[in-house]
């Protein structure tokens, strides 16, 4: 990989620089050696000096060698002398030349490499993170295999099925047509009805009076229905007492009641000065009610049995139903978007509700639909469960394919059909289609006597139907999962909270390490689930209240910053206290959660800031009802479980917290509001949380960093409810009161003390 931002200048090898002052001898070396250091030149006289040779006499020769020695060792001397001289001035230039042309260099070079430290950690890091998306990719792609297979084997069924019924049908056409026959007066006038199948695609009428209760069929795509008219609304059948025309009758209704609501929404928006945009907005999610409303409902495949116009003795099969389903889930959607909508418009200006949120509107009715529809599946979906590749472990309690009410076999038929191998102790609709059922046998070896007797067999006592059973087991209670019921938002504007904020990316990638950094190399404290440590004040987890008279210390260096930045966070007034002065790391290990609770307003002043890196977790919120009772000798601050009842009064929302990002919690968010991180099984078999569409793989580890300023003084918030401060006095009120009277509890929730629940 490039290294991007920099560029790498190729220097020219280092130059030597042979400063003219030096001695010929000693350039010569410093051209022909490169590699070795440079010698201390020999002096030697300049080979172009002109020589000193006066001419000699005789006399001369005599003392001429004296005297040539003489001056010979003056020039020599000379020489030296000047040698010498120029050499001292030569000896600060060199160092002014290593420091000019070798330091920079080795800076240099320092620097960059340095600069390709740095790159190589960011690629180590990237490195990671797309080995963790690879991961989870790879685990997306296990379960979305997971599901196909079980859709192909859910179709391989199906279509063996629709053989089986189409053969049936067959059978029981010729068996009506021999009927007819005998009784010598021809009720099936199949030309005129064949046509008129062809015509409207719509019904064929196979036989009209079948002179008893027994079963009577019906068509559609999806298979064939007996049904029973003694019984004709039993387990979700629904019997639409209308024929073709009302198609048209009930698109003409939502037409003309969509285009009513859209004219009274837009006069609102008209009268109440809206912009331009609000008004579309409304009047578009109109239309799409209307548009869905009109065109999908009759196109949805619903089992549904046509009663005809004659009598009630009379039944029609039909091959394309009239797919009108009196309540179907886009007629729902509609009717809740409408209310919703019109409600909202009218109180536009009322604190709390605000035309904002006309843009989440859809979605969040779109989910509640889903929502709901999933709890009718989860009604439907009785209990039980098939063992997967254990079919034929014998258990008490029998899936039954190819038997139900919508097969024209009532609860109480196949009761008493499968009352013969023992005792039954129930029969339960398997799922929604009315062909499956549940026979709960109360002992094993009735079932498996019924299982010998009845599976893939003609079925004397049903009419020699042939099921296919196989063993079943109670699924463990699952609560209906509540994360199907509220969204969970990527801002707190969305989240639509009072007082809580948050800031993405607060802190940078390295800053969260260095912080990650620090804390690991101190020492942590161990909790059951999680580890803990705390700086400012210990936090005392059995009172829940911070040991005020044991001060840590200063909050340390290693947050100067984060505690530089709280004091600019943004939407807060300018009169907020920010200086904070306790600190609690929490270390959360994958799955582990934080049960509800508020923070002790008695404790900490009102605003808190939690700072969440390493890893992602979604915090739920709730609010509690006003006026709900809280046994006085539970803290007001936690929840411990939450009982149905109970449950349906609480508002819930939840908030997905991305590593590095900051969560502000103050005045009703922080006061009100319980919050919570759920739990997840860590043998979760993909240990995700999902946020609208996504799932977020949970990391292996989340570290929060949740700064607080410790209260001075009681807690004075309008919040008495949750206010400790507050409702001392009333506690002991409540107390005695008990007591005295000894009349039951309203409340369910009990909150037993955990150490380590907070
Ligand atoms: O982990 C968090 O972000 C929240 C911690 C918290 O609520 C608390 O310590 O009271
Ligand atoms: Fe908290």
């Amino acid at each position: 990989m490039p290294l991007s931002g920099f560029a790498i200048k190729k220097r020219p090898p280092f130059a030597r620089v042979i400063p003219p002052w030096l001695p010929p001898l000693y350039a010569a070396t410093c051209h022909s050696s490169s590699s070795s250091p440079p010698s201390f030149p020999r002096l030697r006289p300049h080979p172009h000096r002109p020589s000193f040779h006066p001419p000699r006499t005789r006399l001369e020769k005599r003392g001429a060698n004296g005297t040539f020695l003489v001056v010979g060792l003056a020039g020599f001397v000379l020489q030296l002398l000047l040698c010498l001289l120029r050499l001292r001035c030569s000896i600060p230039s060199i160092a002014t030349q290593i420091v000019n042309g070798v330091l920079p260099m080795v800076w240099s070079l320092e620097r960059l490499l340095n600069e390709m430290q740095i790159q190589l950690e960011n690629l180590v890091w990237e490195n990671k993170e797309l080995e963790e998306r690879l991961l989870i990719a790879t685990e997306d792609r296990k379960v979305i295999e997971m599901v196909l297979k079980e859709i192909e084997e859910e179709h391989e069924k199906a279509v063996t099925r629709i053989d089986l019924l189409e053969n049936e049908l067959q059978e029981l056409k010729e068996e009506n047509m021999r009927s007819n026959e005998v009784q010598g007066k021809t009720l099936w006038n199949s030309k005129s009805h064949y046509e008129k199948d062809v015509r409207s695609r719509e019904s064929i009428l196979i036989g009209t009076d079948y002179g008893s209760t027994s079963m009577h069929p019906s068509y559609n795509r999806r298979g064939l229905s007996l049904s029973d008219p003694e019984e004709p609304r039993e387990k979700g059948m629904i019997i639409w007492e209308a024929e073709d025309p009302c198609v048209p009758l009930v698109a003409a209704l939502f037409t003309v009641v969509g285009i009513s609501l859209g004219s009274v929404l837009e006069f609102f928006s008209t009268i109440r000065n809206r912009p331009a945009s609000d008004a579309v907005a409304l009047l578009s999610i109109n239309w799409f009610i209307l548009v869905v409303g009109s065109v999908a409902t009759p196109n949805s495949q619903h089992p549904t049995v046509v009663r005809g116009p004659e009598s009630h003795k009379s039944y029609k099969i039909t091959r394309t139903t009239l797919q009108l389903p009196p309540i179907d889930a886009t007629i729902q959607t509609g009717a809740v978007l409408s209310v919703m909508v019109t409600f909202m418009l009218l109180f536009d200006g009322v604190p709390g509700f605000s035309l904002n949120f006309i843009g989440n509107l859809y979605a969040y009715s779109r989910r509640g639909s889903a929502g709901c529809l999933c709890l009718t599946m989860n009604m439907m979906n009785s209990r039980f469960t098939r063992f997967k590749g254990l079919e034929n472990e014998p258990t008490p309690n029998l899936f039954v394919a190819n038997c139900g009410p919508a097969v024209g076999m009532s609860f109480d038929n196949i009761e008493s059909a499968f009352g013969i191998f023992g005792k039954v102790v129930g029969v339960h609709a398997a799922d929604e289609t009315g062909t499956r059922v549940i026979v709960c046998f109360s002992e094993v070896n009735a079932a498996q006597a019924a299982f010998k007797a009845l599976n893939g067999l003609p079925c004397a006592d049903l009419g020699g139907r042939i099921m296919h059973i196989s063993y079943s087991v109670v699924r463990p209670l699952q609560k209906v999962h509540k994360d199907m019921f509220f969204l969970v938002y990527f801002s707190a504007s969305d989240l639509g909270i009072p007082g809580i904020y948050l800031v993405h990316d607060f802190i940078t990638v390295e800053e969260e390490k260095r912080l990650l950094a620090e804390v690991d190399n101190r020492q942590w404290r161990s909790l059951s689930k999680r580890r803990v440590q705390h700086y400012g004040y210990e936090f005392l987890y059995e009172t829940r209240n911070i040991d005020s008279k044991h001060f840590l210390g200063e909050l340390p260096s290693f947050v100067s910053d984060i505690l530089q930045k709280i004091l600019s966070f943004p939407g807060l007034g300018r009169d907020q206290n920010k200086e904070m002065d306790q600190l609690t790391v929490n270390e959360y290990p994958c799955g582990v959660g934080l049960s509800p609770h508020i923070d002790t307003h008695s404790a900490f002043d009102e605003l808190i800031f939690s700072l969440s890196t390493a890893g992602p977790c979604i915090m739920e919120f709730r609010r509690y009802p006003e006026g709900t009772w809280c046994h006085p000798t539970a803290s007001v601050n936690e929840i411990h479980e939450d009982t149905p009842l109970l449950s349906s009064y609480i508002t819930r929302k939840a908030i997905f917290l991305p590593p590095r990002s900051m969560l502000l919690m103050s005045g009703e968010g922080r006061y009100a509001w319980h919050h919570y991180i759920p739990h997840r099984k860590v043998n979760n078999f993909l240990q995700v949380d999902r946020v609208g569409e996504t799932a977020i793989r949970r990391s292996s580890r989340r570290v929060s960093f949740t700064f607080r300023k410790v209260r001075k003084g009681p807690c004075c918030c309008p919040y008495k409810q949750n206010c400790d401060s507050q409702l001392e006095c009333k506690n002991q009120q409540v107390k005695q009161d008990i007591v005295q009277s000894s009349l039951p509890l309203k409340r369910e929730a009990f909150c037993p003390t955990d150490t380590d629940r907070i």
